[in-house]
């Protein structure tokens, strides 16, 4: 209590919107109406570098913070308790746990899931899954009438990652669709649309996490959390973990990496090492699917609808791939150009949009000059920093280049977060992204209805369609 009046007290010379001063409301609001990193951004354009955005929430708009806000070792903050709404069923993720030394232990033991040799043994998997795929694009060519290729890319991605992270894909790119079966508390069937759920749910966590009591309320009402979202995947995860254990099989892939590290006796799991691999997969699955396939389709709107830029990567992919006949990941890795149009794609339209949010640590933090008291909650808006005119100079152009003149801007790329929660699957998503926006453009003419991307933003700012017409290269 008196520690919060005193934090209160410490912060009124922050400027702020009036509204703001005195509720979270005002923020969760704005987020509920996916319009949270546009509302925060133009209260920094009027009341400059330091903004509160809630009674006990300062935004700090400068690049300088990134380092102490997401800073590294003993005195980093820590998540703030907003991540406590991404918890399900009381079991935080390596994403959502706010404690230091369990985030620790969980990360170590998935990091080597993620080394740059266990990710080139995922490319053929990747890559099959991708064939499945490019059938489905063969076909809807072949139609000649304009579709939104956005749920295509989310089964693809849904696939590539239950694939690596189940032992085998979901199966939405063969179904044309999203639903999976579930069983319900009264043992019967019934389908559901995953990532509706998984949007639904994301959504539902990234507003009710501004204000304590809404996660609280919405606990006995699982229906308004999407609760039965993550439910509905973990019976998925569930089933498939119970199945590769019971065949025996060793795969080379997230899951098969998982039990070897966690020694699991395949003959004999206990309880607690089934329920721990699939909290594990379901994580993973949810954190690395629509990430990676919200991420593709804008990369691909920009290519599309800037010329200049289209012919460029292009000549370079034609330049790259001309001795083989089916070009894979192996010949389209190491372009620098490619590389540099991906980057340019995640900053503006900025796919983490709004700032993640941290906590002072104990005896409090200095950054940019003032002192915050232990317990503020601190965060630096990623669609203003990927949009400061003094960084980047031309902020609203899409512009690749960029990336290739000044590699030192590669710090200020916020789509994977930063510091020591930053995304811990970053380099899959590129060996996605490069696989998936090559093999797309190698092989057809792509024509969007509209130059304009209408989004929406829940955690991650997302597309809502992408209507395109495909035809042959
Ligand atoms: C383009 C695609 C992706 C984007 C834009 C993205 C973005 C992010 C961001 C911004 C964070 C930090 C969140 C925070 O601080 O609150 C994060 C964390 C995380 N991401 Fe990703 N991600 C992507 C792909 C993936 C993939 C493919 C996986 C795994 C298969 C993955 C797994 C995770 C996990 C487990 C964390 C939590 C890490 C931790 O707290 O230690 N992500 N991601």
């Amino acid at each position: 209590g008196l520690r919060y009046i005193s934090r209160r007290q410490s912060l009124p010379r922050i400027p702020g919107p009036f509204l703001a001063r005195w509720t979270n409301l005002w923020l969760a609001f704005h987020a509920h109406r996916g319009r949270r990193y546009i509302v925060v951004h133009k209260a920094h354009q009027r009341y400059g570098v330091f903004v509160r955005i809630g009674p006990n929430h300062v935004s700090i708009s400068s690049p300088d913070a990134l380092s102490v806000v997401y800073g590294q070792g003993p005195r980093a903050p820590s998540k703030s308790a907003y991540y406590d709404a991404f918890v399900c069923n009381g079991n935080p993720s390596i994403f959502s746990t706010r404690d230091r030394r369990d985030h620790s232990t969980k990360r170590r033991a998935m990091s080597h899931v993620f080394s740059s040799s266990a990710l080139e043994e995922f490319v053929p998997l990747i890559h099959s899954t991708l064939g499945q795929f490019m059938l489905k694009m063969d076909v809807l060519c072949e139609a000649g009438e304009f579709f939104d290729l956005l749920p295509w890319l989310n089964y693809l991605a849904f696939d590539i990652l239950s694939d690596l992270a189940f032992g085998e894909p979901i199966g939405m790119l063969q179904q044309g669709s999203d639903v999976v079966s579930v069983h319900l508390s009264d043992n019967s069937l019934a389908n559901e649309n995953a990532i509706a759920l998984v949007d639904k749910r994301e959504h539902f966590a990234a507003v009710a996490g501004i204000e304590s009591w809404i996660p609280w309320v919405t606990k006995y009402m699982p229906f308004l959390s999407g609760i039965q979202a993550a439910t509905s995947l973990e019976q998925l995860a569930h089933r498939q973990v119970l199945r590769r254990l019971s065949s025996f099989r060793n795969r080379n892939d997230i899951l098969g990496k998982l039990i070897n590290a966690r020694g699991c006796d395949a003959r004999s799991p206990n309880a607690a090492e089934i329920a721990g691999l699939t909290a594990e997969s379901v994580t993973l699955l949810v954190a690395g699917s629509d990430t990676t396939s919200n991420s593709i389709a804008v990369i691909l709107h920009f290519i599309i609808t800037n010329p200049p830029v289209y012919d460029e990567l292009l000549r370079v992919l034609l330049d790259a791939t001309s001795d083989s006949n089916e070009p894979g990941y192996e010949q389209v890795k190491n372009i620098p150009y490619l590389q540099a149009v991906i980057n340019e794609g995640l900053r503006l339209h900025s796919i983490t949009a709004i700032g993640l949010p941290r906590s002072a640590p104990s005896g409090g933090l200095v950054c940019c000059g003032l002192y915050f008291p232990e317990g503020t909650e601190l965060s630096v808006p990623a669609w203003t920093i990927s949009h400061d005119a003094e960084l980047w100079g031309d902020p609203d152009t899409f512009r690749p280049q960029r990336w290739l003149e000044q590699k030192e801007l590669r710090q200020y790329l916020l789509a994977f977060g930063k510091g020591p929660r930053a995304c811990i699957g970053q380099n899959l998503a590129y060996i996605e992204m490069t696989s998936v926006i090559a093999a797309i453009l190698l092989k057809y003419k792509i024509e969007v209805r509209s130059p304009e991307l209408t989004t929406i933003e829940g955690f991650m700012h997302k597309p809502l369609h992408m209507w395109i017409k495909l035809s042959r290269r």
